[in-house]
């Protein structure tokens, strides 16, 4: 769990709160206050997640991408630099694989000839390296993966 707290910035064209990424995990239970800021990429244009008071932001993650072999996509995402006097603040619960040694990647049971595996078996730890030795560049590290 995460606990994010985004100041009030004088000058929000300039910098960005949190810049473009995918979550590396599973799925992501995210809770915003009602500033707003939080960004989804969609069709390469940028859609605000408006606060919905009550309401909980679901992201698939990159390992969901890989389990699912493609059938779902880690949404790319970002936080804008905070104009508001007041702060903001969200939490986020990223729902990771228990055991980091695991072999991880497409499940058998979706896989056939007509739909052979895109992705390589990694470890967990190894993914979470690679996430935390590179930048938020908004390039997930799912294409790594690819076979
Ligand atoms: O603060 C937010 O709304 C998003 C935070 C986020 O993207 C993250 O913690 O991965
Ligand atoms: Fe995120």
């Amino acid at each position: 769990m995460v606990g994010h707290f985004y100041p009030h910035c004088p000058q929000p064209d300039l910098t960005v709160g949190i810049a473009s990424h995918t979550d590396p995990g599973v799925v992501t239970v995210l809770l915003q206050d009602q500033i707003g800021g939080l960004q989804v990429k969609y069709e390469e244009e940028w859609l605000d997640v408006k606060p919905v008071p009550g309401a909980l932001v679901i992201n698939v993650g990159d390992i969901f991408q890989i389990i699912s072999n493609d059938q779902y996509k880690s949404v790319e995402h970002r936080v804008l630099a905070n104009p508001s006097k007041d702060p903001r603040v969200s939490i986020a619960v990223f729902c990771n694989p228990s055991n980091r040694e695991n072999s991880f990647g497409p499940l058998p049971e979706l896989l056939s000839p007509q739909n052979p595996a895109q992705f390589r078996q990694f470890t967990f730890a190894d993914y979470m390296r690679r996430f935390f030795t590179k930048e938020l560049d908004g390039k997930s590290l799912v294409n790594y993966y690819r076979v």
